[in-house]
């Protein structure tokens, strides 16, 4: 059952279930990822990686879990800033993980991140085995949004940090309109251009119109559990940063 709107927006077809077209949209979409994420964005993605990272610098954690890693520019850049022992991406898609492999191999960060295929509703780590977990992107596909925070809570332990990036809808003029424009016609026409994947552009302004915002992405935050939740919205309101303690 599913419990917020963006839990019905699936990438290709009403009848499969939302993980497994989420995990073929970006097995599909993997070799053209990193190229499209920074020209849609206009390497905005970087800075907002960057502020997000910045808040957990305070805390120094040893053993980070970074979430839908993607092709792991998050955990690349999580990794040079914060130099844990230990950072382990996980996502439902190896293809993008395989990306983020050959990245890490090259840059020679091997022995610090790893990654893992995991499910974020279904971990398979014990509690208290994460002193900070990151999700950049991530959670708007996520088939159960509770299900994968009170994951995340789970395996934090009392005392660590959650920091969520996630796009967003601005609200306000200039943006708003200027967004609409953008995400109806210029990000499709790139993600067919780039990755021949219609579906996978059409998918991301809608699922990101369905995905809870702002005060009421805090109030589920603290639902599944998490205390002093903030919130800050980036770039006139295209991305929000989250933060939360267990
Ligand atoms: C837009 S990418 C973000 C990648 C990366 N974090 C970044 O900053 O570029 C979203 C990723 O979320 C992953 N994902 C979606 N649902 C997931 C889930 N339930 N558990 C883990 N990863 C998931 C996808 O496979 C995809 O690689």
């Amino acid at each position: 059952m599913s419990h917020y709107p963006q839990e019905n927006i699936k990438p290709y077809n009403e009848k499969e279930g939302k993980a497994a077209q989420v995990e073929k949209m970006f097995d599909h979409i993997a070799p053209a990822y990193d190229n499209l994420n920074h020209l849609m964005s206009w390497g905005i993605d970087k800075s907002w990686r960057r502020k997000a990272i910045r808040l957990l610098e305070p805390y120094h954690p040893q053993h980070i879990m970074d979430v839908a890693t993607g092709t792991g520019d998050f955990a690349i850049q999580a990794c040079q800033m914060l130099q844990p022992a230990e950072l382990i991406g996980t996502d439902i898609s190896e293809g993008m993980m395989n990306v983020g492999r050959e990245k890490v191999k090259q840059l020679g960060l091997d022995k610090q991140i790893s990654f893992a295929k995991e499910d974020c509703t279904a971990l398979s780590f014990p509690e208290n085995r994460f002193d900070a977990i990151t999700v950049a992107f991530g959670i708007r596909n996520f088939e159960h949004l509770d299900k994968g925070l009170k994951e995340m809570y789970r395996v934090l332990v009392p005392g660590g940090h959650l920091v969520i990036l996630e796009l967003s809808e601005p609200a306000h003029f200039p943006m708003k309109q200027g967004y609409a424009l953008y995400s109806k016609f210029v990000i499709p026409a790139m993600g067919w251009l780039l990755s021949k994947d219609r579906s996978a552009y059409t998918y991301l302004p809608e699922s990101i119109k369905a995905f809870p915002q702002g005060e009421v992405m805090q109030g589920i935050i603290r639902k599944a559990g998490f205390s002093e939740v903030k919130f800050k919205r980036l770039t006139m309101g295209t991305c929000t940063l989250y933060f939360a303690t267990k």
